[in-house]
């Protein structure tokens, strides 16, 4: 039987009354969960979708993983595939969130690329509230990386694969543009005009995340529970004190009740979070007298509801672009699901190594542009192994280019009106402010001047040349390029964000404001990073789990 039959607290679930009531078993909610039941709280992880790893049951994959116990989760080269299977059972289902998200156990964590850069402690300190400034959150960053360590050397033989693009990056930023060569994760305060290898959280050669960690210890307990297939619906509360949730489990409607002075985490991401907030009666009046309307508010008594309107505010994603590179030195390698190199799938089925081993990011570049208003832009480079739409001749590869922290622009979460009130991002959350494009064109601007004069039709014998945008252009047509929709610009990169803020939405103990045993601890709280999300993500878990048990008295 797979491990989740061990769980131990089997009796009736919905019968028992819960200390802690965790919504979503995703990246965020699985470390709350964890550290909650760790501390004695008798803990409800409450997820709507099903199994992922081979370790949690799941056994989505393709027929070369028959027999193996790993599914496609668990296969860190299987990562880009995820884009082409919109069938797939890992992901979240339209009525659920309007966006390419995960709903299954470990949530996102079980279909990112793995990249797990600690973030500056700039980031704390510059966009964070008193109580979660960098030293506020150095302890929870170790314990992080206690339990789930980072990596940069992915193949367990110790080898570097597909390097052509690599190298050819190298010459280019730190020779030519004069970027440092860094360690990320032993200089991760070091984000201006760097270069270095990913960091991945990979656990020997396979996809590591709070799946492999946190959920593992949490299993053994007799106090934790992991119930998945469960839609919560609402929290039950009456002016922000909540006694119960209801969700839909096979078609029928229940309700898990709450202990006294019980907790309800709401860990389902930040699209899914200030949704369900909503559609319990907290949130913006506007909203919430829509919904109600609609009868989409069970409680219709408004004297009930909790007005907060920075429920949903803020939400962010990084604005990318991707700038196809040519060379006569690169050697591009595109990952199969079903039919991998031989080779290739043999040397990971045998020792986790080779090109399966990681999700095709060979290198990172992370720099910052100062603004005439004073504030700093950080932007980042990620570099992967093949090319993209138009350009996948066998000699190109594929620069996402983004910006990160300190960009002026975000949206909010939105319900549809289309009668289901489904919450996704509203469609100005890229570039609405013109000095986001502009820092972003400048930076980009920057390094392509470090190139070869060099177009696509008569290319540098040395070096890369960009192909979808012309290597010479100017500030202006850079800008222009990367605020236009095409197929390789103003796209989303998933990286939601920011939607209920702490010191706006939530309090420094993650509590929603204007409740009292509500809380949010997931992407939703966490400001715009410099880098890619999870880790902050899994600190912010970290922190928030420790703030909560504070506050327990
Ligand atoms: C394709 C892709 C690639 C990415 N690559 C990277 C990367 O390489 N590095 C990086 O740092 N970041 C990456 N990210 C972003 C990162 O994965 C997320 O920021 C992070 O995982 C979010 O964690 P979370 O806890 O907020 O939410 P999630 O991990 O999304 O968890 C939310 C969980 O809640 C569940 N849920 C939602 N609603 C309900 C409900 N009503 N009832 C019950 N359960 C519910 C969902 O099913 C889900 O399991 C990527 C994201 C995507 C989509």
């Amino acid at each position: 039987a797979p491990p989740l039959a061990r769980r131990q607290n089997s009796t009736d679930w919905t019968a028992q009354e819960w200390d802690v009531i965790v919504v979503g078993a995703g990246t965020a909610g699985i470390i709350v969960a964890d550290r909650l039941s760790e501390a004695g709280k008798k803990t409800m992880l409450l997820e709507l979708g099903g199994p992922s790893y081979g370790i949690v049951g799941g056994t989505e994959r393709p027929s070369w993983l028959d027999g193996t116990g790993l599914s496609r989760v668990d296969v860190p080269g299987l990562y880009k595939s995820i884009f082409s299977t919109p069938d797939s059972e890992l992901l979240c289902p339209a009525d659920v969130v309007s966006a390419f998200q995960a709903c299954t156990i470990g949530g996102n964590s079980a279909i990112n690329a793995g990249l797990y850069f600690q973030p500056p402690a700039s980031d704390w300190d510059n966009y964070f509230p008193a109580g979660w400034k960098s030293a506020d959150v150095e302890e929870a960053t170790q314990r992080l990386l206690a339990k789930q360590p980072s990596v940069t050397s992915y193949s367990v033989d110790g080898k570097y694969y597909l390097q052509s693009g690599y190298d050819a990056a190298e010459e280019w930023l730190v020779k030519g543009a004069g970027f440092s060569h860094v360690s990320f994760n032993e200089e991760p305060n070091n984000k201006d005009r760097v270069f270095g290898r990913p960091v991945y959280n990979y656990i020997d050669g396979q996809r590591g995340g709070p799946t492999r960690t946190y959920l593992q210890s949490a299993l053994k307990r007799s106090n934790f529970r992991l119930q998945t297939g469960v839609q919560v619906q609402r929290i039950n509360h009456v002016g922000g004190v909540a006694s119960s949730i209801t969700a839909k489990v096979d078609g029928s409607i229940i309700t898990v009740p709450l202990s006294r002075a019980g907790r309800v985490i709401v860990s389902a991401g930040a699209i899914a979070s200030p949704g369900l907030l909503i559609h319990s009666g907290i949130g913006p009046s506007e909203t919430l007298a829509k919904l109600s309307a609609a009868g989409f508010i069970s409680n219709s008594n408004s004297s009930a509801w909790v007005a907060n309107p920075a429920v949903g505010e803020g939400l962010f994603d990084n604005p990318n672009t991707y700038i196809e590179l040519t060379g006569s030195t690169i050697e591009s390698y595109a990952h199969s699901y079903d039919d991998p190199i031989t080779a290739d799938k043999d040397l990971y089925l045998s020792s986790r190594s080779g090109p399966y081993a990681f999700a095709s990011q060979t290198s990172a570049f992370w720099g910052y542009v100062d603004n005439d208003d004073g504030s700093r832009t950080g932007v980042q480079g990620t570099i992967d192994s093949s090319g993209y739409a138009d350009f996948t001749d066998n000699k190109t590869i594929t620069l996402n280019i983004y910006g990160t922290s300190g960009l002026k622009s975000s949206g909010r979460v939105i319900l549809s009106s289309e009668g289901k009130f489904i919450p996704g991002p509203s469609s100005d959350v890229y570039y609405n402010d013109p000095q986001d494009g502009m820092s972003i064109a400048k930076f980009i601007h920057t390094i392509f001047q470090a190139l070869p004069a060099s177009t696509p039709d008569s290319p540098a014998v040395a070096g890369l040349t960009p192909l979808n945008i012309a290597q010479n252009s100017t500030v202006e047509e850079i800008y222009t390029y990367i605020t236009t929709w095409s197929k390789y610009a103003v796209g989303s990169v998933q990286h939601w964000s920011s939607s209920c803020r702490i010191g706006k939405c939530v309090d420094a103990d993650t509590k929603v404001i204007g409740t009292m045993n509500i809380h949010v601890i997931d992407a939703s709280i966490v400001s715009p990073l410099t880098v890619n999300p999870q880790f902050g993500v899994m600190v912010a878990a970290e922190k928030g789990s420790e703030r909560v048990l504070k506050t327990w008295g």
